[in-house]
């Protein structure tokens, strides 16, 4: 058994003539929130889509708790959740609705998800608005929503593609607290990001350039003494 949750190796991912992925590798032991750090255009959003299967890179590999996604495609996938940097919820349909259709599409049945359904709302504090329509709901709602949704399959990995964009401050403060708790249950975190505040000295970093990675390991041992905030600039300004 891995020791990995995430392995990547020496993927590559091109738009026609535009290179956004170039040999990237890292890998996240379990349990870890580890934070995908790159400034806008740096190819988070594309390893996002590779790492979900929405786009397949030429070479390379990626593997799941030690499940390699091109063979193992379906197991692989069952262990991960997804909060895409775009909301993808129904408006007109409550929350609880929402989630019990997404819970069916993984084969899980109303029954079994109901209780699953307002465990997870109610550890997002959302369990009051369970009947609410989404449309009435405040974008860190939607967030929170989104967040349990992700995690209605009991995934061991969850990737979130910049999942406070937009959010107020405090939301997001209030949003990255809880998804960094979410380790303490072994669930290992993706977290791709351009905001230094979301990310703690204890986390693991992938920091992501021109489709490169320049710097992984723990973020104490890759900063040091330094600033985040500066270093993250340092390392990205573009001479
Ligand atoms: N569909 C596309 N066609 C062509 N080029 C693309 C496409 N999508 C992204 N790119 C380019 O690939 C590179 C990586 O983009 P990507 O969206 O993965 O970066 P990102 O780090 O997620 O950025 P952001 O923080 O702005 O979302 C950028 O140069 C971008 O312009």
């Amino acid at each position: 058994m891995s020791k990995y949750a995430l392995s990547v190796c020496d993927l590559s991912y091109a738009y026609a003539t535009k290179n956004a992925l170039k040999n990237v590798s890292f890998d996240i032991p379990k349990g870890n929130f580890c934070a995908l750090l790159g400034p806008n255009g740096a190819g988070k959003s594309t390893l996002f889509s590779v790492l979900t299967g929405l786009v397949q890179s030429p070479d390379g590999a990626v593997s799941v708790l030690g499940h390699d996604l091109a063979s193992f495609g379906r197991l692989a996938r069952r262990d991960i959740g997804v909060v895409f940097q775009q909301p993808t919820l129904d408006l007109d349909v409550s929350v609880t609705e929402n989630l019990l259709y997404f819970a069916a599409l993984h084969g899980i049945s109303r029954r079994r998800a109901k209780p699953r359904v307002m465990d997870a709302l109610d550890r997002l504090s959302m369990g009051e608005r369970a009947g609410e329509k989404v449309r009435n709901l405040n974008g860190g709602h939607r967030r929170r929503m989104e967040i349990a949704r992700a995690l209605i399959h009991e995934p061991s990995v969850l990737l979130l593609d910049e999942p406070t964009v937009g959010l107020d401050h405090e939301t997001r403060i209030s949003i990255t607290q809880y998804v960094h708790q979410l380790c303490d249950d072994g669930i290992t975190i993706l977290w791709a990001t351009h905001l230094v505040d979301e990310i703690k000295p204890t986390d693991h970093l992938v920091l992501l350039h021109h489709g490169q990675v320049l710097e992984t390991g723990r973020v104490s041992d890759v900063v040091g003494t330094k600033d985040l905030a500066r270093w993250f600039s340092d390392q990205t300004v573009d001479a």
